[in-house]
Order: C-alpha cells, then sequence, then structure tokens
C-alpha cells in the first residue's frame, strides 16, 4: 500500500484531472460517496453491536431484485452533523451527505464560515446540498463548548447516565446535542499549521461532544505529513482517507486522532502512483512480496545444506550485559540462519557454555572484568572472514577506544553489517558519519528514538515529530539502511525508500526485544537477503511473532519477555 505526502496528493489529484481527463468533480463525489458508505457501514455495526441485526452495508436482494438501498433498521434516530470547511475537503462532506440523505439518515451541515466563502468544486456541491433540501446552519458561539463542560456533555452523551434531571435538560439544549454523530470534513490535505478561529474551536467543541466523529480524508488539526497533532485536532473513530495513504496517519500521535483508517478508492488510477515514482509504502504481504521481492514463505532447498543459509556472527555482549548477546544469536538462529557464532568476553564465555548448545563461541577479550578491549579489533576481522553478516552492539557496552575499534571494523570488513545499541552510541560520538568512508557492503542501522536522537544531534522529541523525515534523510546522507524502532517502526533505503510496520504491540517495549531485532534481521541477511529487504521482513516478523508470543502467553502484552518473541519467531 502506497503512502504519500499531501503536496505527492495534490500532484497525483492534478496529473488524473490534467492528464488523464478525470473531472475534479467526478472525484470530489467518489470521495463523498465512499464517506458516506462508510458512515452507513459504522452505524450498521454500532446496532449490530448492540442487537442482533443485519449490517447497514447488505445489498437488499428480494425477489431476486438486487439494489443498493441501505438496510439501516431505525434509521430515522440517526442524525449525523457534517462540518463543513471552505476547501475541497469541506465539499467532500458536502457530497456525503447527499447519500445519507439517501438512505435514510437525517444529515446537518454546520458550516465553519458563511457558505458563500466556499469556492470552485465546493460551491458546486454546496449548491446542490442546499437544492436537495439539506438544512445547514453556520458555526457561531452558541455551538462553542469549553473543557469545563465536558463531564456535563458526556453524560448528554449517554456515557454516563447518572446525570440529574435538572444537568441532563441543561445539556439537552445544547445544539451538540441533537445529532448522533460527526462526520468532520474541515480541513484536509490543504491545511496549513495550527487550525484558525473558528476551526479550533470547531474541532474543541466537536471532541468535547462526545459524540463518534469519522473524518474525512484526515482528520482536521493533523499534519498529514508528519502525524503530529495540533493543539485543537479532531479526534475520530474512523478516519476514510481518500485515494492514498497519507503518511501523517501512519505515525503517532497522528495514528491516534485517526482511529481506525479505512483508505478507499475515488477513481485515480493505482498504476499513477507508480508512475510518479512514490516509493513509501505500508508493509503488507503484497508490498514484501510484489515491491521488495522477498519470498515471504521463506521455503528451503530441498537439497539445501547449512552453508546455503549463511553464518552470522554477532558480536558484543558484556558481563553487565550478558543477555543482549545471546538473545541476538539465538534469535538469528531461530530465524533460519545456517550458523551463528558469537564473539564474546573470555570472561563471560566461561558462563555461556552450554546455555545454547547451537551457538559456536569465540573468546574475543580477555579482559578480567569480561568487558570489550579495543585491541581486539584486529583478531575479530581476521576471525570474521568466515562470516556472511556482521551485528555489532548487543550488550557490547562502552571501553576505551571503542571508536578507532568500531572504525577498523567498519573499514575493514567486507561483509553486510547491523550496527545497534552501544555499537550506534559509538557510531554517534564518533567524528561524524559523514567523514567515515562508505561502506561497499549493505549497512543496517537499528536505532530506537533516543539512539537516533544521539546519531542526528537532536532531541527525541524532534525525532518524533517527523520520523519519516529524519529516517529519509539520514539514510539518504549516510548510505545506510535505516531501522527507526518504535511503535511503526520506519525501514528507510539510501534511495529514498520508506516502509512503515505496523505489527507489533507496547508489550513489545521490554528490554532486550531490539536484542531479537538484530538477531532476525542479521539472520535473513545470512540467507541471502539485501538490508533493505531483510530490514522491512525483519521488523514485520519481529512484530507478528511478539503479538503471537502474548496470544501463547497470558494474551496480556504486558507480560511479555523477549526472550518469548523469539521461541515465536
Ligand atoms: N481534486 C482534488 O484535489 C481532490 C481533493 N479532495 C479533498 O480535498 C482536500 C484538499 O482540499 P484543499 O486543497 O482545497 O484543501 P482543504 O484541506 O480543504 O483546506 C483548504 C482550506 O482550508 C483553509 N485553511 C488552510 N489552513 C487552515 C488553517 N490552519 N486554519 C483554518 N483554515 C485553513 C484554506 O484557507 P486559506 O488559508 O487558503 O484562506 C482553504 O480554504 C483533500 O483532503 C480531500 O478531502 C477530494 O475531494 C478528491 C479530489
Ligand atoms: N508500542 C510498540 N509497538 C510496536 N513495537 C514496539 C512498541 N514499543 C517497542 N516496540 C518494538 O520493540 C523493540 C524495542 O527495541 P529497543 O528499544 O532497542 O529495546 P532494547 O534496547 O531493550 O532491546 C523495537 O523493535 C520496537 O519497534
Ligand atoms: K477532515
Amino acid at each position: 500500500m502506497y503512502i504519500v505526502t499531501a503536496q505527492q496528493m495534490r500532484d497525483l489529484d492534478q496529473y488524473t484531472i490534467e492528464q488523464l481527463g478525470i473531472p475534479a468533480m467526478s472525484l470530489m463525489e467518489s470521495a463523498g460517496k465512499a464517506i458516506a458508505e462508510e458512515v452507513i457501514a459504522w452505524c450498521g455495526g454500532q446496532q449490530e453491536e448492540q442487537a442482533d441485526v443485519p449490517r447497514g452495508r447488505a445489498l437488499t436482494n428480494e425477489g431476486g431484485i438486487r439494489s443498493d438501498e441501505r438496510v439501516i433498521p431505525d434509521r430515522s434516530r440517526q442524525h449525523w452533523l457534517v462540518l463543513v470547511g471552505k476547501g475541497n475537503n469541506g465539499g467532500d462532506g458536502l457530497v456525503a451527505v447527499r447519500y445519507l440523505m439517501d438512505a435514510g439518515i437525517a444529515v446537518t451541515l454546520l458550516y465553519a464560515q458563511d457558505p458563500q466563502e466556499l469556492t470552485g468544486h465546493a460551491a458546486a456541491q454546496r449548491d446542490a446540498a442546499h437544492r436537495s433540501g439539506i438544512a445547514y446552519r453556520v458555526w457561531s458561539e452558541e455551538w462553542n463548548l469549553h473543557a469545563e463542560t465536558e463531564e456535563g456533555n458526556k453524560q448528554e452523551s449517554g456515557i454516563n447516565h447518572t446525570a440529574s434531571g435538572s444537568k441532563q435538560a441543561e445539556h439537552n439544549q445544547h445544539p451538540w446535542s441533537n445529532y448522533t454523530g460527526i462526520i468532520d470534513a474541515l480541513l484536509g490535505t490543504g491545511s496549513k499549521g495550527e487550525p484558525r478561529e473558528p476551526y479550533a474551536s470547531i474541532i474543541r467543541s466537536a471532541n468535547i461532544s462526545g459524540k463518534p466523529i469519522i473524518a474525512a480524508d484526515i482528520p482536521s488539526g493533523l499534519n498529514a505529513d508528519t502525524g503530529e497533532v495540533a493543539e485543537n485536532c479532531i479526534q475520530a473513530q474512523v478516519t476514510v482517507c481518500l485515494a492514498f495513504l497519507k503518511q501523517g496517519l501512519t505515525q503517532y500521535p497522528g495514528a491516534t486522532a485517526a482511529g481506525e483508517v479505512v483508505v478507499r478508492s475515488i477513481g485515480i488510477p493505482r498504476s499513477t502512483a507508480k508512475q510518479a515514482g512514490l516509493r513509501a509504502h505500508l508493509i503488507t504481504d503484497d508490498v514484501l512480496r510484489d515491491v521488495l521481492q522477498i519470498d515471504t514463505s521463506r521455503a528451503r532447498a530441498i537439497d539445501g545444506h547449512k552453508g546455503t543459509y549463511g553464518h552470522v556472527m554477532v558480536i558484543g555482549g558484556s558481563m553487565k550485559m550478558s543477555g543482549a548477546g545471546l538473545m541476538a544469536s539465538r534469535s538469528a538462529l531461530r530465524i533460519g540462519s545456517g550458523l551463528v557464532s558469537w564473539a564474546l568476553p573470555e570472561q563471560l564465555m566461561k558462563h555461556m557454555v552450554g546455555h545454547v548448545p547451537e551457538l559456536m563461541m569465540i573468546p574475543a577479550s580477555e579482559d578480567p572484568d569480561g568487558q570489550w578491549k579495543a585491541d581486539t579489533a584486529q583478531t575479530i576481522v581476521e576471525q570474521t572472514a568466515k562470516a556472511d553478516v556482521l551485528a555489532i552492539g548487543p550488550g557490547l557496552g562502552r571501553f576505551e577506544d571503542d571508536n578507532e575499534w568500531l572504525r577498523t571494523l567498519w573499514e575493514e570488513t567486507q561483509q553486510p553489517l547491523v550496527l545497534d545499541a552501544d555499537g550506534l552510541n559509538i557510531l554517534s560520538e564518533a567524528e561524524g558519519l559523514s567523514r567515515w568512508p562508505r561502506r561497499q557492503a549493505d549497512t543496517v542501522l537499528t536505532p530506537h528514538p533516543g539512539e537516533m536522537a544521539r546519531l542526528a544531534g537532536v532531541s527525541t522529541a524532534d525525532i518524533q515529530r517527523d520520523r519519516i523525515g529524519i529516517a529519509r534523510d539520514f539514510a539518504s546522507k549516510h548510505g545506510v539502511v535505516l531501522v527507526l524502532k518504535g511503535a511503526r517502526t520506519i525501514v528507510a533505503s539510501p534511495q529514498g525508500d520508506i516502509f512503515v510496520n505496523t505489527t507489533g504491540h507496547p508489550g513489545m517495549a521490554t528490554g532486550g526485544s531490539g536484542d531479537v531485532l538484530t538477531g532476525v534481521i542479521s539472520g535473513l541477511m545470512a540467507q541471502g537477503l539485501s538490508g533493505l529487504q531483510a530490514a522491512a521482513f525483519g521488523v514485520h516478523l519481529h512484530g507478528h511473532a511478539g503479538e503471537e508470543a502474548a496470544r501463547k502467553r497470558t494474551g496480556n502484552p504486558a507480560s511479555l519477555l523477549a526472550g518469548d518473541i523469539i521461541e515465536s519467531l
């Protein structure tokens, strides 16, 4: 599934209209119809939850005559308020109301501004809606809700039924109380900066009203590119995203504001995205197979042998963080590497013997405290000659002259490399990655946001504000595959490709789960995948394994240990 920025979406719209000759009004019609269909489906689903009734989307089939006339039991009780901005996003809302009305759902328009201020296609849709007899209001102070009345409004919307009669009556007089749900068609991809008044007040009041909100394209107040939310941003139950998935809906906090995201086609051929050279995708099975050309079955050749599936060498572990190297090594084995070796301090090795019999161990540092030493670099270079992939960093710790140590490995080994944890911290204190020579072989960096902040020399908050933009820039600038971890992990290639992962859950925010990922990615590279393929497939499999592991245990993600993820790979 493609992911687009607001500008890319505008370019695709323009191309479709000008080059393909599909009229803008026709796109808007499809957009509004799609939004209405999702509202109808949502209403049907809600009623299905409350009682065992057919879903709103079902086609009627009477005497062999089929029609898309909707079956919405109790539809007379539904009354939706459509918030209309003055741009094309408002135009989508104005189309939707016609279809909702047709489905027997009562609708009222609430314009943010004088409807005469609408221009272009939105103005034409306004006229069509008004001529169809749809009622409208224009925003005024009487609609304004303030946070202090929030409790009352929750009561009024039925969340708390203990409200006293008089309080209830007071809130029932509020204009918002007349509606069962809200469509947010205030601002879409043309929005710039924080919503101005009266948009900010409308958004705040809609949220406070406690009514379910379905957003058109993006929640108003969301930055469509970064996923940042304005102080006043619609908190939607569902977002009906039009044509292509907007980047900002894939990243938090935008993903929370969007609720469930449904991407609906509006007649822009999908091939236009390919022609336009779009390079960002959500990681799905189709994308792994068709875009990244990965055999996701992970089938093995009948005559395969352990040499076929590659040799990973993990370089890490120290007395204080012994488990990290072990977990990375075990994960590399579990994901199917033919052989895995672990280079570790000799003192530590004594304690590890027998823990994982399948693992080969290489005593690499004679330090009596079980720490690494810089003079091991040359020996490691020699010993890695037999490995196909190196994974440096899990549990490594910091040590004197670790900078020179890493630079030697960086420059003098020829194999693909995965760098994690303290490997990244050393790198961020190096003279500057930009001054180190580019490695010929694939190099994958797997920072969490804190490590990314150190690498980029900015704060963690800066990273989280624009994760995709930062990952893309860093990967291109330094010629590496970058895996920016955390909810909705991003994989960025040196060529500017972006892949966003949706698997996994907050239970994976537990010590060691990043070490498992390092093992998974290096193990996949050992089996012949490129750094980019292994990173994208690896984060997807790692997240799935986390989900599976939580299910197998108590079902509560909080109980997950990193070791459980390995067992579910
Ligand atoms: N053919 C197409 O293109 C199709 C587009 N489609 C739909 O159109 C949407 C994009 O439409 P769009 O480009 O008209 O922009 P839109 O999001 O409605 O907002 C612009 C308006 O908001 C205003 N405004 C801006 N910032 C503001 C702020 N901070 N606070 C307050 N106001 C602000 C701005 O006013 P201005 O600042 O210019 O005075 C302008 O009036 C897209 O998301 C999709 O839903 C679909 O129908 C399919 C076909
Ligand atoms: N909320 C979340 N949703 C999905 N995945 C998550 C979430 N929180 C953490 N993860 C994943 O768990 C792993 C944690 O890695 P990391 O922070 O390096 O942990 P550690 O250093 O303890 O090994 C990453 O792969 C990250 O993407
Ligand atoms: K919107």
